[in-house]
């Protein structure tokens, strides 16, 4: 199972290799303004789907926070240390 360490290894090898059809590659070519609206969606996913659509949907829709939470960081350079550092 891929975990949150594993994922953030596996995108920062996808933002310096930039292979073809990366959706990573992609957003972050998009920019941060584009990676935050992404975030701000994902987040409104996630609350409506605890409060609304049950336990995996929404683990799915948290995962999915998850991920465009570390293509930001990713995007603006930001290491799992530098957030690390405050929790
Ligand atoms: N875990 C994810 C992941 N979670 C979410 N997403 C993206 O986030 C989008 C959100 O999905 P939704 O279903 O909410 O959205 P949608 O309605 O389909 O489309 P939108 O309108 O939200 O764009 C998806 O379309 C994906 O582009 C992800 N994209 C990639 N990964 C993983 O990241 C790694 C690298 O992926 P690539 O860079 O694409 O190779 C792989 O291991 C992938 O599994």
């Amino acid at each position: 199972m891929k975990t949150f360490e594993g994922l953030f290894a596996e995108l920062q090898q996808k933002a310096a290799a930039r292979p073809e059809g990366s959706g990573t590659v992609a957003e972050i070519d998009a920019g941060v303004h584009f990676i935050g609206k992404k975030l701000v969606e994902e987040a409104a996913e996630s609350w409506m789907a605890v409060e609304h659509e049950g336990p995996e949907r929404a683990a799915e829709e948290l995962s999915q926070l998850l991920y465009h939470a570390q293509v930001m960081m990713i995007a603006a350079g930001i290491s799992l240390d530098d957030v690390y550092a405050h929790l």
